[in-house]
This record gives structure tokens, sequence and C-alpha cells, in this order.
């Protein structure tokens, strides 16, 4: 890293868990682990603890993200991805982990690694209220507006049958 860490104070709410890491220099998120074991039917949804806490500087956020190897291999989504972990949240941090296999159950033994933490910068927002927001080449088109979605295909797949 050749930029100055942020200082992120942290406590064990689990005497024996690792602390949040990264797996090689740079990467962006610290793997974070469960401290309970838990086995998920499709579709079934569970709170998981993680044996930490942690005291960010004002300012800051950190964000609950999915890990790709556990969505691709698994299903395993977080219900809320990315989850929000405010500044004032002394609190432990939870992950809310979702089966999303239509056929297999998933299993977490204590300190498997589940999701993982983004510290970032937030800004601090003032609202001002206008009748008229200005003008731009988007205006109010989303949701689609541009076209070429991948779900497109399978309409078109459909069609042909
Ligand atoms: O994945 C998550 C998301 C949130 N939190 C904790 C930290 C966060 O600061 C607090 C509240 O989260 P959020 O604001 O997303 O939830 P809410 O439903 O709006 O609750 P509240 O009314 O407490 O703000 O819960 C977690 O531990 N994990
Ligand atoms: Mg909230």
């Amino acid at each position: 890293m050749d930029h100055a860490p942020v200082d992120v104070l942290i406590r064990r709410t689990d005497p024996d868990v690792p602390l949040p890491a990264r797996a090689h220099p740079g990467d962006a998120g610290c793997d974070l682990v469960t401290t309970e074991a838990a086995e998920l039917e499709p579709g079934e949804r569970a709170v998981l603890p993680t044996g930490v806490s942690i005291a960010l500087p004002d300012g800051y956020a950190a964000f609950v993200h999915p890990r790709s190897g556990l969505a691709a291999r698994c299903g395993v989504a977080l219900v809320n991805a990315p989850g929000t972990v405010d500044a004032g949240y002394r609190g432990e941090i939870k992950v809310i982990v979702v089966n999303l296999d239509p056929r297999k159950n998933v299993r977490f033994e204590r300190f498997d690694r589940i999701a993982q933490l983004v510290v970032q910068r937030v800004e601090a927002v003032r609202f001002h209220e206008v009748a008229q927001l200005p003008g731009s080449a988007r205006d109010a088109g989303g949701f689609g507006s541009t076209g070429g979605h991948a779900g497109e295909h399978n309409s078109y797949a459909l069609k042909g049958q």
C-alpha cells in the first residue's frame, strides 16, 4: 500500500476470533468470519455473528460485502448487500446471509470466512430543496432506458420455442 492506512479500533467479542484480514496486500476487503456454525436450507437466511465490534473515525463507514467464491460455488448472498456499518455503531458486526441455491443446504463452520468488510470515506450531506432540478443528458431515464440487458436473451429464447 502506498497510502497511509486508516486507523480503526477493534474489539473482539469472541476471544478466539481471528481479526479481519486482507488475503493480499491492496485488497479492498478484510474477511469476516462467523463465530457460530450454521446450516441453511435452500431459501433460508440467518444473521451470523462475526465476533468483532469496531469504532470507525468520523467521516467513515464500513460496508459488509459478499464473497464472490461463496456466491459462485454455493449461492450464498447477503440479503442487505452491502450492509452498512455506521461510524457510531459499537455493537457486534453481523452478517445477514441467505442460501439462494434451489437444492443444496449450505453449512458454515465456526470461523469460516463469510463476508468482507470494506472501509470507505463517506461524505456528509446537506439537502437543499428546490422546485426544479438542473437538466441533464440522462434526465429521468433509468431502469433499462439504454436497452440491451442480459435478461432480454431469456425472452428471445422463449419466443423461439
Ligand atoms: O450488514 C450489516 C448491516 C448493519 N449492521 C449494523 C451496523 C449498523 O450501523 C447498524 C444499523 O444498520 P442499518 O442502518 O443498515 O439498519 P436499520 O434497519 O436502518 O437499523 P437502525 O434503525 O438501527 O439504523 O447495524 C451490521 O452489523 N451488519
Ligand atoms: Mg439505519
